[in-house]
């Protein structure tokens, strides 16, 4: 399978330059860019007054929270999980998460996102979604202990099982994490046996850490130091962790995070939604930490947006910081493409010969994207995921023209909002 898409502005390498071009993709890489190129394709998509660019990638997100949206709006984290999430969650079963994931991956493909870090429970169900729409994600299920050894046991269990699952998928497009839900939520026992687990599979680990200063708060009351000091005496922090949040950091904090090689993936709606503060970006940048975007749950955003993330991104910080150079434009495409590809040594978040063909195609013939003058500003400016017009995914059109080409859009709306009527 070949694809041809010409006459775009291309969004090239690293440093995103955009240059005018072709992009010649052969099965699932890219292969060719550059102009004019005379080559033969089965596909050729015309990409005249629009742009070409890596798709991408939702370092932190739990994709069936998508049915949930808007069930449970202004309230703080540890309210808004125990007294409303958690109980809807309890009768969440197996086949609404499929449908949930199904239709948290249509947004996703329709808003430019092409690879998502998942963590939630039913996890085969998200993966039989993901496989189904053509995505591709890393998942993990959601380990919460609680100081429990039998619950430990179950939460080994049902970890082990998708790991299973997934090995015996053998999707090129399906990855599994390990998910360990939050230092609040784990005790050492369980974080001990992850990090060995890890270090044996040589799989990668999602944590939630350091979202609200009452986590903070909680965690020195029961071990004496800070989350992050806490893992670390653990020994679990290491260049495999893509830790969600990382709000509440003290100065140590960023500089072990920093030595350990730890990716902090950065929710800033989620993170303003609940009111749990603002991470420190600038401070988390400057000392070389890798940063990546996520949008976490639908419920918490409340949607899978990372157009409108990277917005909300620069805009949190500049005023924030009250200076106008924080967070600039290219500083966010990166953080949202490249930085979540380098989280997990994915050859992806960029476009150039050799990287594997995630790429999606934003329409630039519409008053808000005109006129083309600064393609990466516009992008993160101006544009929204409804700019997307094409998606791509390791060599495959996933969406055309805005249709998704894999799933059937109507059939799963209409199954979502059985399944809410259902349940309330
Ligand atoms: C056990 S599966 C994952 C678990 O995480 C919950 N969750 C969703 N958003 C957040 C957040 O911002 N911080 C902590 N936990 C969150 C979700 O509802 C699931 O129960
Ligand atoms: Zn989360």
């Amino acid at each position: 399978m070949s694809i041809l898409i010409k006459n775009g502005y291309v969004i090239y390498g690293d440093n995103l330059e955009v240059i005018k071009a072709d992009v010649y993709i052969e099965n699932n890489e890219i292969s060719k860019i550059g102009k004019d190129l005379n080559v033969g394709a089965d596909y050729v998509i015309d990409a005249k007054g629009k742009v070409v660019s890596p798709g991408f990638i939702n370092a932190h997100t739990h994709s069936p929270m998508v049915i949930l949206r808007g069930l449970a709006d202004d309230l703080a984290l540890m309210e808004w999980l125990q007294n409303h999430i958690w109980p809807i969650e309890r009768k969440l079963k197996p086949d609404h998460i499929y449908w949930g994931a199904l239709l948290g991956v249509l947004e996703m493909i329709k808003s430019g996102t092409t690879t998502f870090v998942d963590m939630y429970f039913h996890m085969e169900e998200v993966a039989k979604a993901v496989e189904k729409a053509g995505m591709r994600a890393y998942l993990s299920y959601g380990m919460a202990d609680l100081g429990n050894e039998e619950k430990r046991n179950t939460e080994i269990k049902e970890t082990l099982k998708l790991l299973e699952f997934i090995e015996n998928l053998d999707s090129p497009r399906v990855e599994f994490l390990f998910g360990p839900h939050a230092p609040y939520t784990c005790s050492p026992e369980l974080l001990g046996w992850v990090r060995e687990k890890a270090d044996e599979t040589g799989k990668k680990i999602t944590i939630h850490i350091s979202e609200t200063r009452d986590e903070v708060r909680q965690i020195k009351e029961k071990y004496g130091k800070t989350p992050v000091e806490f893992l670390d005496e653990l020994g679990f922090l290491k260049d495999d962790v893509v830790a969600a949040h990382g709000v509440w950091l003290s100065d140590k904090e960023v500089k072990i995070l920093a030595e350990k090689g730890v990716t902090i993936v950065h929710n800033p709606a989620s993170n303003m939604k609940l009111a749990s503060g603002v991470m420190p970006l600038k401070k988390l940048l400057d000392a070389g930490v890798n940063v990546a975007l996520g949008t976490d749950g639908a419920a918490s955003n409340n949607n899978l947006d990372m157009v409108e993330e990277m917005k909300l991104t620069s805009l949190l910080h500049k005023v924030h910081d009250l200076d106008p150079t924080v967070a600039d434009a290219g500083t966010i495409f990166k953080i949202a493409s490249q930085n979540g590809a380098k989280a997990l040594n994915l050859n992806a978040g960029v476009i150039k010969e050799g990287a594997l063909a995630d790429i999606v195609i934003f329409d630039f013939n519409k008053p808000h994207l005109r006129p083309i003058t600064n393609v990466i500003s516009h992008i993160v400016y101006s544009a929204n995921g409804s700019d997307i017009e094409t998606t791509i995914i390791d060599g495959k059109i996933v969406m055309l023209d805005r249709e998704v080409l894999t799933v059937d859009e109507e059939k799963v709306l209409d199954k979502v909002q059985e399944i809410i009527d259902e349940l309330r």
